[in-house]
Parts: C-alpha cells; sequence; structure tokens
C-alpha cells in the first residue's frame, strides 16, 4: 500500500520502518500544514500528530477519498464531527487511543475484571498511566478508555465521574518520567487485598505494527471500524 504519513515524529518514524518491512511504500510526511500537500497517490493514511492538528488532518484525508488509521489522542471532542465527515464521504476510518495488540487484549481482561468486581462494595478502583515526559496529553487516551470501560461495565460505579473530584471519583494518576513509552495499571484495592492488571510497553514498536495491521485492515472497505474488528479478523485466519 501507499501510505501517507501525517505526523513524522516518535512514532511516525517508528510506523515508517515497520511498514517498510511488510513491503508498503510511504509517498508523504507531513508535519505541518496538511493543504500544502498533495493526498492523490495515497490509499491510506496513518495519522500520528498532535491533538490541535488531527481533526483537520482526517477530515482532508476523508475530503480527498483517503481512508484514515487515527492514534493521535487528546482531540475526541471532536471525534463524533469527524465520523460523520467519513460517513458523508463513503470514507473509512480506524481510530484506538492505543493500537497495540497486547493493550487491546488488556482492555478486554479489564472489562473482564470490571464486570467481575461487579457488587463488591469494599473495593476502590483506581488508574495508574506513566509516559515518558514529551508526551502532550494528560491522562493518557489509553487511561481514559480504561477508565471509559470500567465505568460502563459496572453499575455499581455508573455514578462516578471522570476526573471529577470527591468520593465517588474514579483516580487516574498520570506521571511522566523520562523515556518511558508507555505504562498503564488498574488497581482494585481494599482493606484485605489489592488485585492489579498492568501493561508495559518496553517500546513503540507495539503501537506501530498495530497501526499498520489496522491499515491493511481498512484497504478497500468504508466505514468506521475498531481494533475490536481489526482483530476478529486477524483470529478469523
Ligand atoms: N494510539 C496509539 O497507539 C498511540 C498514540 N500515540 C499518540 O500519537 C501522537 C503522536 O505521538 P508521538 O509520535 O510520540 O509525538 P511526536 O511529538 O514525536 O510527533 C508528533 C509529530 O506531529 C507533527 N506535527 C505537528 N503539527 C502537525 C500537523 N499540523 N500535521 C501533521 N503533523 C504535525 C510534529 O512535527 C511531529 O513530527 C500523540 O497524540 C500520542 O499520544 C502515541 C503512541 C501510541
Ligand atoms: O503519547 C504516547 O507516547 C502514547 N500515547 C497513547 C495514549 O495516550 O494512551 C498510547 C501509548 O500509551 C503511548
Amino acid at each position: 500500500m501507499k501510505i501517507a504519513l501525517l505526523g513524522y515524529g516518535r512514532m511516525g518514524k517508528t510506523i515508517e520502518k515497520i511498514a517498510m518491512d511488510r513491503g508498503h511504500e510511504i509517498v508523504v510526511k507531513i508535519t505541518g500544514d496538511i493543504e500544502e500537500h498533495d493526498l492523490s497517490k495515497a490509499d491510506v493514511a496513518i495519522d500520528f500528530s498532535i491533538p490541535d492538528a488531527a481533526f483537520k488532518n482526517i477530515t482532508t484525508c476523508f475530503k480527498n477519498n483517503v481512508p484514515v488509521v487515527s492514534g493521535t489522542t487528546g482531540w475526541l471532542d471532536d471525534f463524533n464531527k469527524a465520523t460523520d465527515i467519513c460517513k458523508e464521504k463513503n470514507s473509512a476510518f480506524i481510530y484506538a487511543s492505543n493500537f497495540s495488540l497486547g493493550v487491546n487484549v488488556f482492555f478486554e481482561l479489564n472489562r473482564k475484571l470490571a464486570g467481575m468486581m461487579q457488587g463488591l462494595e469494599d473495593y476502590s478502583v483506581e488508574i495508574e498511566e506513566i509516559h515518558h515526559t514529551k508526551k502532550l496529553d494528560a491522562p493518557s487516551g489509553t487511561a481514559i478508555t480504561l477508565a471509559e470501560q470500567i465505568l460502563e461495565d459496572n453499575s455499581r460505579l455508573n455514578s462516578w465521574k471522570l476526573e471529577e473530584a470527591g468520593e465517588n471519583e474514579l483516580p487516574i494518576h498520570a506521571k511522566r518520567i523520562e523515556d518511558v513509552p508507555g505504562t498503564h495499571t488498574v488497581t482494585y484495592d481494599s482493606t484485605i487485598d489489592s488485585i492489579e492488571i498492568k501493561h508495559t510497553a518496553k517500546s513503540r514498536e507495539g503501537f506501530a505494527l498495530g497501526a499498520v495491521v489496522a491499515a491493511e485492515f481498512l484497504n478497500g472497505k468504508t466505514g468506521v471500524f475498531t481494533m475490536k474488528d481489526v482483530l476478529a479478523q486477524l483470529f478469523e485466519k
């Protein structure tokens, strides 16, 4: 496939390497205004840019008939507007707060655990995320997804509000340490014991591989998809 990279920083460069290893070609690299670039040669765009640019980057691609894989975090207030434009233009889109296949297994574990903890009133739950000091957004997109899953699946917590102080909060602790690629921990704690699930990324390669696999999945499709759709197709094989 011919790929446009929207953002050519830590992730863009890692994606370039993995995409080329899998036989793809990078035809455009964008680090500024997307309107100054010719997207006509691209079969798909992979967006790992910055929160302020993501919506314009993604929707410009849809308007140019280029499907988009987006991993940029911190822009989701405009997510529904983006999916509306995708549908209107008959294009294809997949967004994930985390493209790592391991994290997507971790998401399933988190859902399952949240369901099992339902009704166990003695436990409080909290999330910790640790990332490198260059990260622009906090809490991480992955931590927000984990919290949303817990709130969705656990009626005891349904009245709890994300990031809101008070007795019923679901705290997300965001830590920034040197070069950490991304570590997420969900902890349920009581006076008797604690239960913890944790995912530790050892590099950015897992995120990049998942994004390239998602781009391969989008080829020839129209519609709005998630990593669940990608994994379902992978496991079918
Ligand atoms: N969903 C996932 O699996 C993952 C998501 N991320 C997210 O990806 C994003 C990028 O992360 P990094 O590569 O670490 O950041 P980075 O800061 O290394 O790279 C961002 C790039 O965007 C470029 N940029 C600035 N303005 C732009 C514009 N208007 N259009 C296109 N590009 C522009 C910058 O020049 C830079 O090359 C962040 O939002 C991060 O949270 C990061 C890792 C995994
Ligand atoms: O900015 C990063 O680096 C990462 N961002 C994503 C997030 O916000 O969850 C995913 C990953 O943890 C790395």
